[in-house]
């Protein structure tokens, strides 16, 4: 059995300006130790106008947090008036990149074969995608949310390579629990967690699905990332709004103290 490295990810989603985000960054370096970071990856998604900022504070100051964008183009370059290519983010030395949000889903009309365009282009950038699925209330309360989860899966990761899965992250998501104040019982989520893998060990084998790492997202916050961080299957938190105070994200990643 592998050991993953729980991965703690702060998406700020549309929030901190440049000048925001560095001291926001300041404050979790001077909180998070040495001895946090033995035990937990790290990670901050800020907007792209703050990654030049964010990065050249972590260059400078050698710190241990990595950091990510929210999303990129499916094209690696051209005519696309607005978009963000992956060799534009690893430039920048991003780690990761969100691909498939709920509210790029949502708002911006992403489909199956879009986000699977785009964890290819994360990945022939070296970036490490964090897969993002999940259901709706409608699909949760029909008793559909695996299968539609699964199906998002599946799509998602058509014609990708087995040693390019064995390097991501899939973050569950129910959207019913995102930004609601409602999480997913910890039971709810390892239920779909452990689907997750699964079905990526039927897909890449035993080994692969060994060494994915799987996040659960939804109204995640200091009083509640310890069950969740119980369950077999979840190796770390996809944090949107308690990601923007620093004091409860320190508190987010150390999880073991809560
Ligand atoms: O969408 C999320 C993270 O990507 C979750 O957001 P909240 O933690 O605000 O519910």
């Amino acid at each position: 059995m592998t050991t993953r490295t729980p991965l703690m990810a702060g998406n700020w989603k549309m929030n901190l300006n440049h000048l925001e985000a560095i001291a926001h960054v300041q404050k979790l370096a001077f909180a998070l130790n040495d001895k946090d970071h033995a035990a937990v990856e790290v990670a901050v998604l800020p907007p792209y106008t703050d990654l030049r900022s964010v990065q050249t504070l972590v260059d400078g100051d050698k710190l241990k947090i990595k950091y990510g964008a929210q999303d990129l183009s499916a094209h690696a370059s051209g005519a696309y008036t607005g978009e963000i290519s992956g060799a534009m983010l690893a430039k920048l030395k991003c780690s990761f990149v969100t691909v498939g949000h709920s509210e790029r889903r949502q708002y911006h009309a992403e489909d199956e074969p879009l986000v699977n365009a785009k964890v290819k282009a994360a990945f022939a950038s070296d970036l490490t995608p964090i897969l993002c699925v999940g259901e709706e209330l409608a699909v949760r309360e029909a008793g559909d949310h695996v299968a539609h989860t699964l199906a998002q899966v599946d799509g998602a990761l058509k014609d990708v390579a087995a040693e390019q899965v064995s390097t991501l992250v899939i973050a569950y998501e129910p959207v019913w629990a995102i930004g609601t104040g409602k999480t997913c019982g910890a039971d709810d989520a390892q239920e779909v967690c452990g689907a997750i893998r699964a079905r990526v060990a039927e897909l890449y084998g035993q080994e692969v699905a060994d060494a994915v790492r799987i996040q659960y997202g939804g109204s995640v916050k200091s009083g509640n990332v310890a069950q969740i961080m119980a369950q077999p299957d979840i190796d770390g938190a996809l944090v949107g709004g308690a990601s923007l105070d620093a004091d409860e994200f320190v508190k987010i990643v150390r999880f073991r103290d809560q």
